[in-house]
């Protein structure tokens, strides 16, 4: 008899272990660990992840596996692995962990679809299965099931025959497109043509084309497109019988249609080339180190990268590229694509559930050798890996703020550790625990002083805003970003405009009465829409219309205040009416593909100004770009947060790298009401060390990262009593627990108090050493388990946080 040991899918404490099961005969040669099955539990049936197979079990009386859901394991070896260090990492259940690693198409509802690999694979197939294929190349496994035992099909899929495929059940998502195809031999068609009136011309055209370029099938679409038919003209080809109708799945590759230009290697300068010889060398030599490679913007990082990945790729590796989600810009992964080809899968948000799953699929069947994704691509099921790069290292959507709360770079460090291969962190600004490391040589430090042909730095100029307003000019741009707007217009050269919007939105006011709309559940205000005249929570998502009259005391006096991308639009086609201007922001680019048509346009020089958020700090690198704006630099610098200094030092360094980058030398207006900020004196000088050892001293002085760790609890429950009591019982035992050396802050409310109304309070352990830290948070939510599965108590326990909020 065989056993299997399985984590089931029921997220709680009491479950968080393996459940032993027998394996039936027919599965026990090939059910390996990382397959999905379904299992009795209970009066239920659940699924869950098989982490171990074995010739004995220590518990007698063992229920049998229902179903096996995968043929191949979804997650290799390594990933189990993964899975059980980032619950011990992250303090999540071994089944969050387990399910954050796989593309989402496979947690959805799907059919379980067998295909052939090939129009060949048929011959190939064994005899019980030829008979399902006959007709068609796809088969619901449904179907297959019943007649046939799973480990013939397995072995079909293993020898490359077959292949399972989930299908999501998705509504209107195209998967397949439209094919006609010939249903005679040529010859046949030449008597057709022959035979058929001359009167129906379009008939002809068609037979003629397939017939003279030899096509057999093509794409409805391309067919009407290159013989100029209609659809009706096919339609009645295919009632004479002349032709039939198929649907062929394709991979749904939202980059299909471009044509990339091949690049190749750039000779690389002598920076450049000082900072790739340890790489490569840890690349020959199949090593383990972690490279941060501290270059400012425009040295020439991505080249490295791409030259660095060429070696792992001949080594017959495969890398992993991991890039911000925002800078996963179409500009970025031609770079990689016009390289590598059809050898880079992209992941990223912006695909669909089903073409995610397509990318997974090129990795898992090893047709690509290289991702380029955002924080979830850190999961790529390689099993040869030969580098992961994190490119812009600081960025802050590395870590996850939700189940597993894992932080990127700590997985591409410990896969790599696995692999022994090394791995490079790439930033103009890092974050001050990455720089800490170098300078204590737990990385290696690789430098990139200078931009690529010793182009100069643009130049910056902070404008303090309180005096414009002194000097009377009322409106949100001073008089020298007017001039040098102006200035660019006349040069036919192009601007970039950015507006800092985070933790900073438009609110609602009342000017009589100075009454803000607030979120009826959560204690925050409420961000104004023009589109529609909403007012939406970005925290539960409550929408409400905008009223005509303050609520509190009726005056008509009531105004949304903030400055939206919107309303700098408006006020800038006033001053400078002549200005072509593209807007981004979450309005103009909600539609797919629009984000790639605004860049793509303002790349095409089809506009003066780019006008944008966040969205437009990062990656751009447009040649004609000289000017760049920052509208309010200040934004960021109040929120309750201990890296907002060091978020708006990064921001502003980021921005201001967007111009000049090209021959063109570039400039840089940063408008603010806080000119004294050392943070935006020193990025003003690009003076990260300057900044480094200004913020580390503080950072020191207050007991903050890298000098301290935390671990942030937060409690939620609709009461605030219940809270209050909660966190005071949850802060008392911490106390009795950790050492002296710690420091334990709260109980205090959030930052953020009511969330969709609940309440919520918070404590923070400050520590440097403590073993028995994840035993003891462990105790508190094995403690509260029970009120929190019937109590609607929430605790999250957070290891690395990112924000207080
Ligand atoms: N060795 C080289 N010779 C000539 N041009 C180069 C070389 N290396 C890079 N470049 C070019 O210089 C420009 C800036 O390089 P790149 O984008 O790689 O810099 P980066 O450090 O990644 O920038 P950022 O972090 O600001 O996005 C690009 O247009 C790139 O093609
Ligand atoms: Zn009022
Ligand atoms: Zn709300």
């Amino acid at each position: 008899m065989k056993y299997a040991s399985v984590i089931v899918d029921v997220p709680a404490m009491q479950t968080d272990r393996s459940f032993d099961y027998k394996i039936p005969e027919e599965w026990q040669d090939f059910l390996t660990p990382g397959m999905r099955v379904i299992v009795p539990f209970g009066p239920r049936k659940v699924q869950g992840f098989v982490v171990e197979t074995k010739n004995s079990s220590e518990f007698d009386r063992l229920k049998a596996i229902s179903e096996c859901l995968d043929l191949t394991p979804c997650l290799t070896p390594e990933l189990l692995k993964v899975g059980h260090w980032l619950t011990e990492k992250t303090l999540c259940f071994k089944i969050s962990a387990f399910q954050a690693m796989l593309p989402a198409a496979m947690k959805a509802k799907y059919e379980k679809i067998v295909t052939l690999t090939s129009d060949q694979s048929i011959e190939h197939l064994s005899d019980q299965l030829q008979p399902f294929f006959n007709k068609k190349n796809q088969v619901d496994m449904k179907e297959i099931e019943q007649d046939v035992p799973l480990r013939i099909i397995q072995k079909d899929i293993k020898n490359g025959y077959l292949e399972l495929i989930y299908k999501v059940k998705q509504k209107g998502k195209k998967k397949k497109i439209r094919m006609v195809k010939l249903n005679c031999s040529f010859d046949q068609l030449a008597e057709k043509i022959k035979a058929v009136n001359s009167n129906a011309k379009k008939q002809l055209t068609v037979m003629t084309y397939l017939k003279e370029n030899g096509i057999r099938i093509i794409p409805v679409a391309d067919l009407l497109a290159v013989t100029n038919v209609s659809d009706a003209t096919l339609k009645t080809l295919i009632s004479k019988g002349i032709l039939v109708e198929e649907y062929k799945e394709v991979y749904r590759d939202p980059y299909q249609d471009r044509l990339f230009e091949k690049t190749k290697a750039l000779p690389l300068n002598n920076e450049q080339q000082q900072a790739i010889a340890p790489i490569l060398s840890a690349v020959e030599n199949d090593e383990h180190h972690v490279f941060l490679m501290y270059g400012v913007t425009g040295s020439g990082k991505t080249e490295v990268y791409l030259q660095s990945i060429e070696a792992v790729l001949n080594n017959g590796k495969e890398a992993i590229v991991l890039v911000p989600e925002i800078s996963l810009t179409p500009q970025m992964v031609n770079r990689f694509k016009g390289r590598f080809g059809s050898k880079v899968a992209v992941l990223h948000s912006g695909l669909s559930t089903g073409e995610k799953y397509d990318e997974w699929r090129k990795i898992q069947r090893k047709e690509v050798q290289l991702v380029v994704g955002a924080r979830s691509a850190i999961f790529a099921p390689f099993e040869n890996l030969g580098m992961i790069i994190i490119d812009e290292e600081h960025e802050s959507s590395y870590k996850q703020e939700e189940n597993p709360r894992y932080h990127a770079r700590d997985v591409a460090i410990y896969r790599a550790e696995f692999h022994q291969c090394p791995v490079v962190l790439g930033s103009a600004t890092p974050t001050l625990e990455t720089f800490a490391r170098a300078q204590k040589d737990v990385y290696k430090l690789l430098t990139l002083k200078e931009r690529v042909n010793k182009r100069s730095m643009p130049s910056v100029d902070i404008i303090d805003m309180r005096e414009e307003l002194r000097s009377g000019n009322r409106s949100m741009f001073s008089t020298a970003l007017i001039e040098k707007l102006t200035d660019r217009l006349e040069k036919n050269e192009q601007s970039v405009l950015f507006l800092n919007k985070r933790g900073y939105s438009s609110f609602v006011m009342c000017r009589d009465c100075g009454f803000v709309i607030q979120c009826p559940h959560c204690d925050i205000s409420l961000t104004y829409h023009r589109f529609g005249q909403q007012l939406k929570c970005h925290y539960c998502g409550h929408e409400e219309h905008m009223p005509n009259v303050c609520p509190e005391c009726q005056s008509e006096h009531i105004r949304f205040f903030g400055t939206g991308t919107q309303r700098v639009e408006e006020e800038l086609v006033k001053v400078m009416p002549e200005a072509r201007i593209i807007r981004m922001d979450v309005d103009t680019t909600g539609r797919k593909g629009a984000h790639e048509k605004l860049l793509s346009k303002f790349g095409n020089k089809e506009a003066d100004i780019l006008l944008g958020t966040q969205m437009i700090a990062k990656g751009l690198d447009f040649p004609d770009v000289t000017l760049v704006g920052v509208l309010t630099a200040d934004t960021m610098l109040h929120l309750p947060d201990f890296r907002a200094t060091e978020k708006t030092f990064q921001l502003l360094t980021q921005v201001s790298g967007r111009a000049g980058r090209h021959e063109l030398p570039g400039e840089v207006i940063i408008q603010t009401y806080t000119p004294e900020n050392y943070s935006i004196q020193l990025a003003s000088k690009y003076d990260y060390d300057a900044f480094y050892e200004h913020e580390m001293s503080l950072r020191k002085s207050h007991a903050y990262p890298p000098y301290y760790f935390l671990a942030l609890v937060t409690v939620s429950h609709p009461e605030i009593t219940k809270v209050v009591s909660v966190t005071d019982k949850i802060v008392q035992f911490l106390r009795r627990n950790v050492s002296n050396e710690s420091k334990i802050l709260g109980p205090v409310a959030s930052p953020i108090p009511r969330i969709n109304d609940r309440y919520r309070y918070q404590c923070m352990v400050k520590y440097k050493r403590e073993k028995n830290l994840h035993e003891t948070l462990r105790k508190i939510i094995e403690h509260f388990q029970q009120e929190m599965s019937s109590n609607d108590l929430m605790i999250t326990i957070d290891l690395s946080p990112n924000t207080m909020m």
